[in-house]
């Protein structure tokens, strides 16, 4: 990329985010990842472009030095912090303005800094030989899975947070509040169980309801997702179209709804193998598993039978992504409620000696010596701010775990195509390469964890209101609510971008 002769005629709108917009190159597999920032804060903004380029070259290390050892190296694609050409932005920004979802643009496009983050474009498969003899596009399925497990600390005061995971809950509070008009039955819980039943089950929950949890892109072009009209349900006859010469055979007799049904379920059955797949040794008999504690694997508000939840095998492929991001995300181990008292006491710490900050590195730089610090936290509180700071950088890393995204990128290819380093699954049904990665590593701030303990409050009460009338653990989060810790404004009012807490 000559970053001198950029062309906005080159690049086309592809998706966005809360904090990100994202534009694709039309010919070659790069995308561009640029910040965006709420109304308010492009009247205030007076952030230099150093400063950008300093947030952006944080995201890349973050993702490069903390997440890709925790999440493995084959499922990470480095990016690249860039300066482009402010007229070239400004264009940009105009060209992709009509392509932005109405519920996205209360956010615009930095224009300001010129800074960007360059990726390859996961929705291509990058090492895959077959494409140029394909006459398909290659498929990719994103899904946005969530947090994967029941915690199961004991500073947890509610006790439905062991029964119901977050994602069920928050989706009635959604409801509520108006960002989403149906439930989805997506329950993560089924989704990193390992077992196929209720994996399958738990995609195809994601495709009847996506949200923000599920994309499918062919060649390059988002082909479903969810409608910004949440009161139109999703075409899943058209996707079926779509995918039908995927998974079907040219010459099929079944009906339009026959064959619906058999690319829809093909499709969920390509995507479990896809995140079962252990990369390095797909033939092996003898893989090694990842078993979770019987309590934490079922959420009692997912639809699937009770039996099945009971009786079910419940382990993931070691190093298989789920397991990865699953076991990144149970960093987490002591619940927003354990950590809140940590957090206070890094809080008064950093008042009574402000320079800690830098040498804590509570905002960076995310190094070696910042991983360290995640990984040899003591087991123990022993009352020390190097604890203390220690499960709090945890926490942030099990964070961006719970709302990374997993890309699946899948290929039919001919009997005699080479697989390079992409996966073949399903040998015995049309064949797939296929390549698994995953997105949206950056740092979650710092300052992100008291909203993280109100919204935790708010999500359970309203569960408990809704589905527990006159219950007594009411009263207590009341209670709990009166002597919250964390007094400041709600996010709700001043979540942004470019806010630039160095990250
Ligand atoms: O808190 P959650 O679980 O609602 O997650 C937020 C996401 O909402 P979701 O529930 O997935 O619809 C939210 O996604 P949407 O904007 O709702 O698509 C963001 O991913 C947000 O992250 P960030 O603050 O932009 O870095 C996410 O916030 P973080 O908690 O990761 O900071
Ligand atoms: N490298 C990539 N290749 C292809 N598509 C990408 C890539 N990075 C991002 N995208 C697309 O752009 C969308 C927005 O990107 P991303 O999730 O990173 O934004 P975000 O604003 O950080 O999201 P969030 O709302 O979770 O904070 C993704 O959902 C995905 O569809």
């Amino acid at each position: 990329m000559e970053l001198d002769k950029m062309d906005e005629n080159d690049w086309k709108y592809h998706g966005e985010g809360n904090k990100s917009l994202v534009v694709s190159h039309v010919q070659h597999a790069r995308v561009l990842r640029l910040l965006k920032y709420s109304t308010e804060d492009a009247e205030n903004s007076h952030k230099t472009t150093e400063q950008a380029f300093r947030h952006i070259q944080n995201i890349v290390d973050y993702s490069q030095n903390v997440m890709k050892p925790l999440l493995g190296e084959k499922f990470i694609h480095n990016g690249e912090a860039v300066k482009l050409p402010l007229d070239f932005v400004r264009q940009l920004s105009l060209k992709v303005q009509q392509e932005r979802p109405e519920s996205r643009c209360d956010k615009v496009m930095d224009t300001l800094s010129g800074c960007a983050l360059c990726l390859p474009n996961l929705t291509q498969l990058s090492s895959c030989c077959c494409c140029s003899r394909e006459h398909r596009p290659p498929l990719c399925i994103e899904i946005k899975p969530k947090c994967g497990f029941l915690p199961a600390s004991r500073h947890i005061t509610k006790d439905i947070k062991r029964k119901v995971c977050r994602f069920c809950m928050h989706q009635h509070f959604k409801l509520a509040n108006g960002k989403w008009k149906r439930l989805s039955h997506y329950c993560p819980l089924d989704l990193f169980s390992g077992n196929k039943q209720r994996m399958s089950l738990a995609i195809k929950h994601l495709i009847e309801e996506p949200q923000n949890n599920f994309n499918i892109f062919k060649g390059g072009e988002c082909i479903y997702t969810c409608n910004d009209d949440a009161d139109v349900l999703q075409d899943l006859d058209e996707l079926a179209q779509h995918l039908r010469p995927y998974f079907l055979p040219s010459g099929s007799l079944l009906s339009r709804q026959q064959s619906s049904k058999v690319v829809l379920n093909e499709l969920i059955q390509v995507i479990v193998s896809a995140l079962l797949s252990t990369w390095d040794c797909p033939r092996s008999g003898q893989l090694r598993k990842t078993h979770l504690s019987e309590g934490r694997v079922t959420c009692e508000a997912s639809l699937l039978h009770r039996d099945l939840l009971r009786n079910g095998n419940h382990c993931l492929p070691k190093d298989c992504v789920l397991d990865k991001i699953l076991s990144t995300q149970m960093l987490d181990n002591l619940d927003i409620e354990g950590l809140s008292p940590l957090f206070k006491r890094v809080e008064q710490h950093l008042q009574m000696f402000p320079k800690e900050r830098c040498r804590l590195q509570m905002d960076g730089p995310y190094n070696a010596s910042f991983l360290e610090k995640v990984q040899n936290c003591p087991a123990e509180d022993d009352g020390s701010i190097e604890y203390a700071v220690g499960k709090v950088h945890q926490y942030r890393v099990a964070m961006t775990a719970k709302d990374c995204s997993i890309m699946v990128a899948i290929a039919t290819c001919g009997e005699d195509d080479g697989l390079d380093q992409s996966l073949e699954i399903q040998p015995t049904k049309p064949r797939f390469t296929c390549s698994v990665s995953i997105l949206d590593l950056d740092p979650k701030p710092y300052e992100s964890i008291s909203h993280q303990s109100r919204l935790d409050y708010k999500i359970v009460n309203h569960y408990l209101r809704r589905t527990q009338p006159n219950n007594q653990e009411l009263d207590n989060l009341e209670e709990l609510a009166n002597q919250s810790l964390f007094l400041g404004r709600d996010r709700d009012g001043e979540d942004c971008t470019l806010v630039f807490h160095p990250v």
